[in-house]
């Protein structure tokens, strides 16, 4: 268990320099699993060494992988080769982490071995039952706490069955699952997603040498298809910065009066830029310089300069490609000119923590009016001046509501202060310093 870290962020001014965000945490969760079970070595530049992402590494080395970090900061892998997971002999503790607990249940599930998995507090409140099911079609079993929440244990089998999987909810872990799991699977196994969620699975799966093909079906949806039992050859991956940390420091870029941020190489893969598609429509001055292709990933340079936001409506349609960002984009939507609706959060509910109540509470305690619909909905009342701030806000082990609360307290009135700053460590390490550096005002409550 973590120690509980307070932390208070206060007014700052312009804030002016380069941050180097780290690491995407879906490539990187997605980059070790694959690289342990393909045929001799990966090479991983960048990969975020956060806690959510090394408790993947841990998990990996438990079932037969080697995954160390080298001297000079590269990751290797030496995989086992598909079907070659072993028992690992210990439970497998996916602390905080949905995607590292969803994507390995899956991949191990098509190998005869049993593993026993469990996670902190957060995630042993999270549904698991929209993974097992799919899996239990395909031949795995599973026992555990009723409700489908962790600790449960897999029971997998080396006879799973292809299956064809049509998505109850637009998820991009649930697909992983199916998707790693048919993996290990003879014959084709088909993901139908209504919505497009991201794709990093797939465009890894490729990587590694395995084939998976897109086909846009007639009402639209998209079947995502990977042939089972493939040669995976031992690849070089470079991870590109994550678009959902640079979320952070360009909101705050955004907000505080004479800024501009420059933050190289982040990752600009259309199914995750959503909410820069957003804070464009509100106003914002976001030059995306240099753009490029990284190891199959599009990236660019982002600079991001302050100027005024106004309100806008979110449509649903465009929460797959934003999930992880709103808790953020309603800190901006409470500093904008104007009312912010952000329609289709249901999916928030179900996160490190109930996102949507988390936001609204907080955003209510800081002085912001906000609404949250029957639907679902968010509305968050922007005024066009700082809100007030001068509270306590409640994180509930999740990182980013921590991190979207600090960034907004660097435009409030007063210091907005969050109850526990420790879970930042398992998506952005070095937040705090790397803000300071730049300009903001963070320090231990
Ligand atoms: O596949 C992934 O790497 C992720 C998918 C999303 O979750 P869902 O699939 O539950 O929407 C996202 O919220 C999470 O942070 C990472
Ligand atoms: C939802 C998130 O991650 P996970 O589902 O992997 O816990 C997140 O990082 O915002």
């Amino acid at each position: 268990m973590l120690q509980a870290k307070p932390l208070r962020s206060s007014s700052t001014g312009a804030l002016a320099g380069t941050i180097r965000v780290p690491g995407d945490k879906s490539i990187s969760h997605r980059s070790l699993m694959l690289g342990a079970v393909a045929v001799g070595e990966t090479v991983i530049h960048g990969l975020l060494e956060g806690e959510d992402v090394l408790n993947t590494a841990a998990a990996m080395r438990l079932l037969g992988a080697q995954a160390e970090r080298g001297g000079d900061g590269v990751w290797r892998v030496r995989g086992v080769g598909l079907g070659g997971l072993g028992e690992p002999a210990q439970v497998l503790d996916m602390g905080n982490s949905g995607t590292a607990a969803r994507l390995l249940m899956g991949l191990v599930a098509s190998h005869p071995i049993i593993c026993v998995f469990t996670g902190d507090a957060s995630l042993n409140k999270r549904p698991m039952a929209r993974v097992t099911g799919p899996l239990e079609q395909m031949g795995a079993r599973f026992v555990g706490r009723s409700g489908g929440r962790l600790p449960l244990t897999v029971v997998g089998s080396d006879r799973t069955v292809p299956i064809t999987y049509r998505l109850p909810v637009a998820s991009a872990q649930v697909k992983s699952a199916i998707l790693l799991c048919g993996l290990n699977t003879a014959g084709t196994t088909t993901v139908i997603e209504a919505e497009p969620t991201r794709d990093h699975t797939e465009l890894m799966l490729r990587h590694f040498g395995a084939t998976v093909t897109t086909e846009r079906m007639e009402d639209g949806a998209l079947a995502v298809s990977v042939t089972g039992q493939p040669e995976l050859t031992g690849r070089t991956i470079v991870v590109p910065a994550d678009p959902s940390s640079a979320a952070f420091p360009a909101v705050a870029a955004l907000l505080r009066p004479g800024s501009e941020l420059l933050l190289p190489g982040v990752g600009m893969n259309p199914r995750r830029t959503g909410l820069y598609d957003t804070l464009v429509e509100m106003g914002a001055d976001i030059a995306f310089e240099n753009r490029r292709d990284e190891a199959g990933e599009p990236v660019a340079d982002l600079r991001v300069k302050h100027g005024p936001l106004k309100g806008i409506v979110v449509p649903a349609d465009r929460a797959p490609s934003m999930i992880d960002e709103y808790p953020i984009l309603a800190a901006a939507a409470a500093c904008a000119e104007g009312t912010t609706v952000m329609l289709g959060l249901k999916e928030l509910r179900v996160k490190e923590s109930d996102r949507l109540a988390m936001v609204a509470d907080g955003l209510t305690k800081c002085g912001v009016k906000v609404e949250v619909g029957a639907d679902d909905s968010l509305t968050v009342y922007g005024t066009g001046k700082p809100p007030q701030g001068g509270a306590t806000v409640a994180t509930a082990m999740d990182h980013r509501i921590a991190m979207s609360f600090l960034v907004l307290g660097m435009a409030t009135s007063e210091p907005v202060q969050v109850d526990d700053g420790a879970f930042i460590d398992t998506s952005f390490p070095g937040f705090v310093a790397l803000m300071n550096g730049v300009g903001a005002r963070i320090a231990g409550a």
